[in-house]
């Protein structure tokens, strides 16, 4: 390492995040020497407060919600009631924390000699050069390579002052369940919580000024906001204009006067990239508001520094984060061959009751580009496996391209709905002709995947009949 004036260490590369930034440093990487800067813990949202305890969480909720409905099945059982305390310790002790702190463990051990890791937060203090620290003690480093992988943070509204208020980063910490929780937001976040606090049985409110999940398909919109309606105690169609409260109670005040009190809050309004706390301007990197800018290839403003992941990009889901940290590490190492960043066909799935999921256009966007569209509506419970279900509800709608016979769109709604739609997924990547799928293979029956195969059948396609 060099050692420039006022410099403590120069490093080859420099992660800022140990998000999706840890898994950069692959056995290529070892004969770097690498800074990894994380101010919190390793493992990022995903791992500590997202995608993983979140969907830990569901679990809980699914087999809570199963029980209360189990009736129906003619099975006596019933929804007696949470141990929050077992369920945090099942997701956070014994699981997620020990995975986090391993994960930091390594890359503080021998087994990463080329490594070293600084726990305070990182900003700009000049081109290619960064302040952070280890422990009590600031440190000034530079690198010749830096990924900026810094993640996002929950948006808090102007209101929230003289309130107390949670997110997602520490709702699922709370010392034991609320009896009634106000949620603001209809996005991803709002949805999840909304399923995992009611099913545990606290009574959930939900303020939201549009419908739920509104940037989905509006058949795929209407028909969950109809079921969420009847779920969900429902402030929609409002904003909030004042909230006051504490640890115990919290009361917002709507638009129209009314007020909405419960003893937790929870603000899930969207997240913001965290390139406003990295003093980029000193680092000469450009920025779109909070956002770092990049290329399409990862690279910033700056030569020989790259950003990835919630920071910068357009999708602010995990296996986006992970595609486009495969990306810029093959970018880095190869840079007379790079690859775009992958963002073609992104899907992604809600989960929440009922599960979500979706790849490619709505309906809307695919005769806004001006498709001749044929479109399949396929009931779950007018197929085999729909029918064992008892399903009501569950839907997968299609969209396809009349004159080539491809996928333009997949919605479903419905039990494993993030599990059916991979088959659609493929299908959209490869751009497989939907008129040789049907017939082309087997469908197990009377499997769920026979949904998938009734909605193509019904598009207005011509198929083979054998
Ligand atoms: C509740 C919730 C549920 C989610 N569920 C899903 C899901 O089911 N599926 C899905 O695909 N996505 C989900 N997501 C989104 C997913 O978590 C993110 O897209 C993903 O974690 C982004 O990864 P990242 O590496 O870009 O950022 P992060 O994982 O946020 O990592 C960034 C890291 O940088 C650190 N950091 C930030 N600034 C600095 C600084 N200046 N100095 C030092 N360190 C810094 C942070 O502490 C953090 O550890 C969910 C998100 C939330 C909040
Ligand atoms: N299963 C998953 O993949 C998953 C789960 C959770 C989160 N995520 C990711 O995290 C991101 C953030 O989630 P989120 O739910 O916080 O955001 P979101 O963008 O999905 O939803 C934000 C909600 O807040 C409302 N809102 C925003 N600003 C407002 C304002 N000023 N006044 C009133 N209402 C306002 C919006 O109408 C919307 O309903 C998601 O977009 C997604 O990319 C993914």
């Amino acid at each position: 390492m060099n050692h420039t004036a006022g410099i403590d260490a120069h490093y080859d590369l420099i992660i800022i995040g140990a998000g999706s930034g840890n898994s950069i440093p692959t056995p290529d990487f070892d004969d770097w020497s690498i800074a990894i800067i994380e101010e919190n813990k390793f493992g990022g949202t995903c791992m500590n407060a997202g995608c993983i305890p979140t969907k830990m969480f569901v679990l809980a909720a699914d087999t809570a919600f199963d029980a209360a409905h189990a009736s129906r099945l003619g099975i006596d059982a019933s929804f007696n009631g949470a141990d929050w305390k077992a369920i945090t310790e099942r997701i956070f002790t014994n699981r997620i924390d020990l995975i986090a702190a391993g994960g930091e463990e390594f890359r503080r051990s021998e087994a990463s000699a080329n490594v070293d890791v600084y726990d305070r937060r990182a900003s700009f203090s000049g081109p290619k050069t960064l302040v952070t620290g280890q422990g009590d003690e600031e440190k000034v480093i530079s690198g010749d390579t830096i990924i900026i992988a810094a993640g996002a943070r929950p948006f808090v509204p102007d209101w929230a002052t003289g309130v107390a208020f949670h997110t997602s980063d520490d709702i699922m910490r709370l010392e034991r369940q609320p009896e009634s929780l106000t949620i603001l937001g209809g996005g991803f976040i709002a949805m999840e919580f909304a399923h995992i606090f009611q099913s545990l049985g606290t009574h959930v409110r939900i303020v939201n000024r549009s419908p739920f999940l509104r940037s989905l398909d509006s058949d795929i919109t209407e028909a969950f906001n109809d079921i969420a309606d009847a779920t969900y105690e429902v402030h929609k169609g409002r904003t909030v204009v004042s909230a006051a409260g504490d640890e115990h109670e919290a009361t917002l005040t709507l638009d129209d006067g009314s007020t909405v009190t419960s003893e937790k809050l929870l603000i899930a309004m969207g997240r913001v990239p965290n390139g406003d706390r990295l003093n980029l301007e000193a680092g000469g990197i450009a920025a779109n508001g909070t956002q770092v800018a990049v290329d399409e290839f990862g690279r910033t403003s700056v030569e020989g520094v790259w950003a990835l992941g919630d920071i910068s990009s357009p999708f602010q889901l995990k296996h986006v984060a992970n595609a486009e940290t495969r990306a810029v590490r093959h970018n880095i190492l190869n840079p007379d061959n790079m690859v775009p960043m992958p963002h073609d066909h992104v899907p992604f799935a809600v989960f929440t009751h009922p599960q979500i999921a979706t790849v490619g256009m709505t309906e809307r966007e695919a005769v806004e580009a001006g498709f001749d569209v044929t479109v399949k509506l396929q009931n779950y419970g007018d197929v085999a496996y729909g029918w064992a279900l008892e399903d009501t509800t569950g839907v997968v709608k299609l969209v396809a391209d009349r004159a080539s016979g491809k996928l333009l769109g997949a919605h479903y709604m419905g039990p494993q709905a993030s599990t059916l739609i991979q088959q659609m997924i493929t299908i959209i990547a490869y751009g497989i002709d939907l008129r040789t799928v049907p017939r082309g293979q087997y469908w197990i029956h009377p499997a769920l995947s026979e949904v998938t195969e009734n909605a193509i059948l019904g598009l207005d396609l011509d198929f083979p009949e054998v």
